[in-house]
């Protein structure tokens, strides 16, 4: 018999693990919109050393994440850990920037990592830009390059670990959201017809973000996996982000940074490490800053 009065008490035992009440994110919410004159529709994420993008913008109003309610903080080197909201670009388009999201890896559940997202929904965002640093997997990306995220493989997902795990709130959206268009096709259109207004088509690609828990970088034979299975890139974060603003109904739209190649072959002697990853940051951050900037800047108009 189905909803019986068994079923029913084993629904009301499941903890949910996105375990604030929707009051919790109203109240963060209201704590922002009264504090901020901006009122954006379109937000940003900026990953590892990719911060700047946030200082790019004008007559900000500006939060350090330790004084936003329920916010988590930032743990990362190059993730200054502050929510700018603000004008950007020519035509002066109120966005929100997060210079500095939230890992797995760094003890946070999945349901805090995304937490600001549903906080942008509340907030009447409609569009999601994320950026992140990557290590490239494509023998074709070379460090500096940019890669439009056309989809992703969420390799924690197959393991059981998502921000939609747990009782689902219809609030936020439904329990069984697609993802075969994660990536919005008509921003993807307008971002690849920015990138060489912007002079850079020769560094631009588009192409599958895999998705890991790190905080390790990969072995040789992961990375060769990881090839094999059709990622691009590797990255360690952005995935729980995209799939949280999908189910809440947000368009999507994504850029990677390439920041390291992806060592494959065991003889090698180079390796991985955060401080290269921020140091192309550094270098890129402008390219990368124009690209979002001008896509902005088309939605804005
Ligand atoms: O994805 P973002 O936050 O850009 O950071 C990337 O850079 C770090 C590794 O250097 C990892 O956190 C990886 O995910
Ligand atoms: N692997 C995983 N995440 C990363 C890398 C990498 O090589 N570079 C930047 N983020």
């Amino acid at each position: 018999m189905m909803n019986g009065p068994a079923e029913r008490k084993e629904e009301a035992s499941v903890v949910p693990v996105n375990s604030l009440p929707f009051d919790e994110y109203v109240r963060t919410a209201n704590f922002l919109r009264e504090k901020t004159r901006h009122r954006p529709k379109i937000a940003i994420i900026a990953g590892s050393g990719l911060g700047g993008l946030g200082n790019a913008l004008e007559q900000t109003d500006i939060f350090d994440y330790h004084d936003i309610p329920n916010f988590p903080v930032s743990t990362v080197v190059g993730h200054a850990g502050r929510l700018a909201f603000g004008l950007l670009g020519p035509t002066q388009v109120p966005v929100v920037c997060m210079q500095g999201r939230f890992h797995a890896y760094e003890g946070y559940p999945q349901w805090k990592i995304t937490f600001p997202v549903r906080i942008f929904k509340l907030l009447g965002v409609e569009i999601l830009i994320v950026t992140n640093a990557v290590g490239g997997l494509n023998p074709e990306y070379h460090v500096g390059d940019i890669m439009l995220i056309k989809d992703h493989i969420n390799f924690a997902g197959f393991a059981g670990v998502s921000a939609l795990c747990g009782v689902n709130d219809e609030r936020w959206g439904p329990r069984f959201p697609p993802m075969n268009d994660a990536y919005d096709k008509g921003l993807r259109a307008l971002a690849r017809q920015t990138a060489p207004e912007c002079q850079f088509q020769d560094f631009f690609h588009e192409g599958t973000y895999a998705m890991v828990g790190g905080p390790m970088f990969e072995t040789c034979a992961e990375a060769r996996m990881l090839r094999s299975v059709g990622g691009d890139v590797v990255g360690m974060s952005t995935v729980s982000e995209v799939i949280t603003a999908r189910h809440c109904g947000m368009k999507v739209l994504g850029f990677s940074l390439i920041t390291n190649v992806v060592i494959q072959d065991e003889t090698s002697d180079d390796t991985a490490n955060h401080q290269e990853v921020l140091q192309v940051g550094i270098h890129r951050a402008k390219a990368m800053q124009d690209l979002v900037s001008g896509v902005v800047t088309k939605l804005g108009s």
